[in-house]
């Protein structure tokens, strides 16, 4: 029993995300009001549906009517919604909305909660994706039927049992309004929300390796420098990777790099960080490491990808690598630990590759590569300082 109410729940949750997730095509400012429009189309539904057994309970066949035309008009609205005919979805359910509202106004003894749905429907008015002049006539007109409602005279009956149906279903009305603006205003911040963090972490990691991009590991490294905190920087770089693209293709390459990334994601500790600061080329930062960490955690790379090398369509691709390590304690500028780094990655290259180098090169000049790293923090620096 409980799995089957589980199993049902997944399946709505399912449906609901695929009816509400707008077209992976539609430009990310547009997304939030495509969602929650379509959301509000998908409650509306759900809501009218519920009610309408109800009308035609107690004996209110047109109402029950009018909301069998509701949920035709909804369904339409979500339809031509997702295909971005986003003014004429909402143009029909508004018309739809208007009509069920102002027969619905004439035909009951008490009109307070049918009034409040047009309140509703400046909330859905405000949040579609319209032209703020569009918006603007239409909440006129809005206001122009709200007082002409208001002034409707009613054809009921005025005997005591049709009052006290009508005075519940006012009352069902009211607190249906409530429960969608509750659900709508929640919805919308989550949806805000679920955005937000998309776009940040679309501006913090690399899109094809998800780890951190060249800007996001410079200004981590920026931070752990002013906190003065003890760290080691490493710079990784794969060992004649334009070989592997010459040979296999760029596509092939990707997937190199995507697994080099999560290898050396899983390879450190939580606290640790890594960031792709060039094409085939990583930086890790390791709090609290001196060098002789660094060095462990540079070997315990290395035997990873020893032990899991990149195998795509069953080939297996060889890949080394080989780093340059520096430590908090060996630059008075956190550029000169990220040209000490490169220096000592370049002298790792030199030697043959396939290697880890620690120690030396304090002086020698700069590489233009140095140069270019080290660009890339002043820029982190100036960005966080900004
Ligand atoms: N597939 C793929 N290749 C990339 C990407 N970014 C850079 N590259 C390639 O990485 C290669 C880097 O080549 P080089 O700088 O000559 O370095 P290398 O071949 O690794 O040689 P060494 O570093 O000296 O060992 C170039 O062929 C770039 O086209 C990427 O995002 N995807």
């Amino acid at each position: 029993m409980r799995s089957l109410f589980f199993a049902i729940r997944q399946k709505c949750t399912e449906l609901w995300r695929r009816c509400t997730k707008a077209p992976d095509a539609l430009a990310a400012e547009r997304r939030r009001s495509f969602e929650i429009m379509a959301e509000i189309y998908l409650l509306a539904f759900c809501l009218q549906a519920a009610v309408a057994p109800l009308m035609f309970l107690v004996d209110r066949p047109l109402l029950g009517g009018l909301n069998l035309l509701c949920l035709a008009a909804y369904v339409v609205a979500l339809v031509l919604h997702h295909r971005l005919f986003v003014a004429t979805a909402l143009t029909i359910k508004l018309c739809t909305f208007l009509v069920f509202v102002i027969v619905g106004v004439a035909v009951a003894a008490n009109q307070t909660s049918l009034i409040y749905y047009l309140l509703f429907a400046e909330v859905e008015l405000m949040l579609a994706d319209l032209r703020r002049r569009t918006k603007i006539l239409v909440t006129a007109c809005l206001i122009a039927i709200t007082l002409g409602v208001l002034h409707l005279p009613p054809l009921h009956g005025t005997d005591a049992t049709s009052s006290a149906v009508d005075t519940m279903l006012s009352d069902l009305g009211l607190a249906l309004v409530f429960v969608m603006l509750c659900v709508v205003i929640l919805r919308m911040l989550a949806i805000t929300d679920h955005h937000e963090h998309r776009y940040r972490s679309d501006a913090m990691y690399d899109s094809l390796t998800r780890v951190l991009n060249r800007r996001a590991i410079f200004e981590r490294a920026s931070v752990h420098w002013r906190t003065q905190r003890d760290f080691a920087v490493v710079l990784v770089d794969a060992d004649h990777f334009k070989e592997i693209n010459d040979n296999h293709g760029h596509t092939t390459g990707d997937a190199v790099l995507y697994h080099l990334a999560t290898l050396l994601r899983e390879s450190l500790r939580g606290e640790d960080s890594v960031g792709r600061v060039g094409g085939e080329e990583f930086l890790l930062l390791l709090p609290d490491a001196g060098k002789s960490d660094s060095i462990a955690a540079a070997t315990r790379i290395r035997d990873s990808l020893a032990n899991h090398p990149c195998r795509l369509d069953k080939v297996e691709l060889s890949v080394t690598l080989s780093m340059g390590i520096a430590t908090s304690d060996e630059g008075l500028h956190l550029r000169d630990l990220i040209e000490l780094a490169d220096r000592r990655l370049y002298a790792a290259k030199s030697a043959g590759r396939d290697q880890v180098v620690a120690e030396g090169y304090l002086d020698t000049a700069a590489s233009r590569n140095a140069q270019r790293l080290a660009q890339g923090v002043e820029r982190a620096l100036e960005t966080d300082e900004a």
